[in-house]
C-alpha cells in the first residue's frame, strides 16, 4: 500500500531525527561546512541511538515485587523475555536477549547493495521515479505515495530511507515544483540517476490505437508526446502519474481511453501496448535525484556532482561575479535553474530548524562537477559566500555517467 499524506499524520519521530547538527565552516549551510564535522555528525547520531536502547535496557530488568510467581508463570515469561526458572525475580535475566547498542562495525557491515534500504517515490507501482529508485537501488523495496511531498515527509519521519524527485528532463526542461520541494525540505541530495524514458501507448486488451479517443498520463508525459497525440486527434487528461492513468484506464474500463506509460506498467496492469516509443525526441532523458536525511561523505575516488542554491543581492554584474567563482578554479557547471519569487515568497528553514522568514527575488540553482572533499570547490563557496545574500549546499553526491 502507498503513502499518502493522510497515512503520515500523527506518525510518531523517533531517534536519530533529533541528532544534533552541525555548525558549519564559513556559515556554509547543508553540512559540507568541514568534511571533520560530517565524521562527527555520524558518530553523536550513533551514539544517540546507543543512548536510546539504554533506556529499555534499564526498564526491561526492573524486578516485580508484590506478586510470587507460580512456577507456570515462571516457565512462560522465561520463554517470553529470558528469565531463568531458579531466578523468579528475574535478577539474572539472559542479558543476551536484550537489544544491543550499534557499533560501528554493524554499520560498516550493513548491506551496500541496497537491499533492506526503503525508497519512497510518487506514484503507483510500475510509474517511472519506480524504475529510477530500482536502478539506484537494485534489490531496495519501492514505497509509493501519493504525491512527491508526502515521499519527502516519510523520509523525515523515518518511515524510509530514501525518496526518489524527478528533476528535469531533456525535453521538457526543469521541473519547477520539485526544485521548490528541495528548498523547502531539509533532505540532502545523495545520488542522481538518469534514465531513457520510452513512453509507450497502452490500452484495454482487444481496444484498437484507432479506437483511442482520450489518453491520460502525467503532464510530462502528455507534454513529451505532443506530436504523436495530436497526430492521433485525442482529448489529453491529466494524471497524477503514468501507472496511476494506466491503472485507471483499468479501473474506468473504457475501450476509447488509453494511457501512456511504460511497458513494465502495461505488464503490471494487464494492459495491451498499443504504440511503443512515442515521445516526440528519441533521446527522451529523465534526470531523477535520490534524496536521505543526512548528506553522504563526499569522496575523490569517482566523478562527483554538487548541488547548490543561492540568491544574490541586486546589482550590474553580480551573477557574472557567481558564476565567476566556478569558471575562475576551472569548475564545469553541469545545470543553472532561476525561479522568480515574488508571487509567491518562500519560507526558508535554516539549521537550527527554527525558521527565519526570508524573502528572494530569485534563487539560483546550480550544479557544477566537483566534490566538496576538492579544496576548489570548497574554496569557490567560500568566494561565493562572501557577496551570495543566501547560499545552501543540496548535496554532493557520485555522477551518474552509466548512461
Ligand atoms: O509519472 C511517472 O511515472 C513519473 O515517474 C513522473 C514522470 C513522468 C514522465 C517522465 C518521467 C517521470
Amino acid at each position: 500500500m502507498g503513502l499518502s499524506m493522510m497515512a503520515l499524520k500523527g506518525v510518531f519521530i523517533s531517534g536519530c531525527a533529533k541528532a544534533p547538527q552541525l555548525g558549519f565552516a564559513n556559515g556554509l549551510s547543508g553540512n559540507y561546512g568541514l568534511i571533520k564535522n560530517l565524521r562527527y555528525d555520524l558518530d553523536k547520531c550513533c551514539k544517540w541511538e546507543c543512548c536510546s536502547f539504554g533506556v529499555l535496557a534499564q526498564k526491561a530488568i526492573t524486578p516485580v515485587e508484590d506478586e510470587k510467581p507460580t512456577v507456570r508463570e515462571v516457565e512462560a515469561s522465561a520463554a517470553n523475555d529470558g528469565v531463568h526458572e531458579n531466578d523468579p525475580k528475574g535478577f539474572h535475566k539472559d542479558l543476551n536477549l536484550l537489544p544491543k547498542p550499534l557499533t560501528a562495525v554493524d554499520l560498516s557491515s550493513a548491506p551496500s547493495d541496497g537491499s533492506k534500504v526503503r525508497v519512497a517515490y510518487q506514484g503507483a507501482p510500475g510509474a517511472y521515479c519506480e524504475d529510477a529508485a530500482l536502478k539506484a537501488y537494485p534489490k531496495c523495496e519501492p514505497v509509493p505515495c501519493e504525491e512527491f511531498e508526502a515521499a519527502f515527509k516519510a523520509v523525515e519521519l523515518w518511515l524510509v530511507d530514501k525518496a526518489v524527485l524527478s528533476i528535469e528532463n531533456s525535453v521538457g526542461g526543469s521541473i519547477h515544483r520539485n526544485y521548490d520541494l528541495l528548498l523547502r525540505h531539509r533532505l540532502h541530495i545523495v545520488g542522481e540517476v538518469q534514465m531513457r524514458i520510452d513512453h509507450c501507448l497502452l490500452g484495454l486488451p482487444g481496444a484498437r490505437k484507432e479506437e483511442i479517443k482520450r489518453v491520460m498520463s502525467h503532464p510530462q508525459a502528455l507534454a513529451q508526446c505532443e506530436t504523436t497525440l495530436t497526430d492521433l486527434g485525442v482529448v489529453k487528461v491529466g494524471a497524477l502519474d503514468t501507472a496511476g492513468a494506466a491503472q485507471l484506464v483499468v479501473t474506468e474500463g473504457a475501450r476509447d481511453t488509453g494511457a501512456i506509460a511504460s511497458a513494465r506498467a502495461a505488464d503490471i496492469y494487464g494492459l495491451n501496448v498499443l504504440a511503443e516509443r512515442i515521445q516526440d525526441d528519441e533521446e527522451n532523458i529523465t534526470r531523477f535525484l535520490i534524496l536521505a536525511r543526512d548528506p553522504i561523505i563526499p569522496g575523490l575516488d569517482r566523478p562527483y556532482k554538487t548541488s547548490i542554491v543561492f540568491s544574490l543581492e541586486q546589482g550590474p554584474g553580480v551573477l557574472f561575479k557567481a558564476l565567476a567563482v566556478f569558471a575562475l578554479r576551472g569548475i564545469n557547471l553541469s545545470k543553472i535553474e532561476s525561479r522568480p519569487q515574488q508571487q509567491r515568497p518562500l519560507r526558508v528553514v535554516d539549521d537550527s530548524n527554527e525558521g527565519t522568514a526570508k524573502y528572494f527575488d530569485y534563487l539560483f540553482y546550480i550544479d557544477f562537477e566537483a566534490s566538496m572533499a576538492e579544496p576548489r570547490a570548497q574554496s569557490a563557496l567560500g568566494n561565493l559566500q562572501e557577496f551570495a545574500r543566501f547560499l545552501r549546499v543540496l548535496g554532493c553526491y557520485p555522477m551518474d555517467t552509466a548512461l
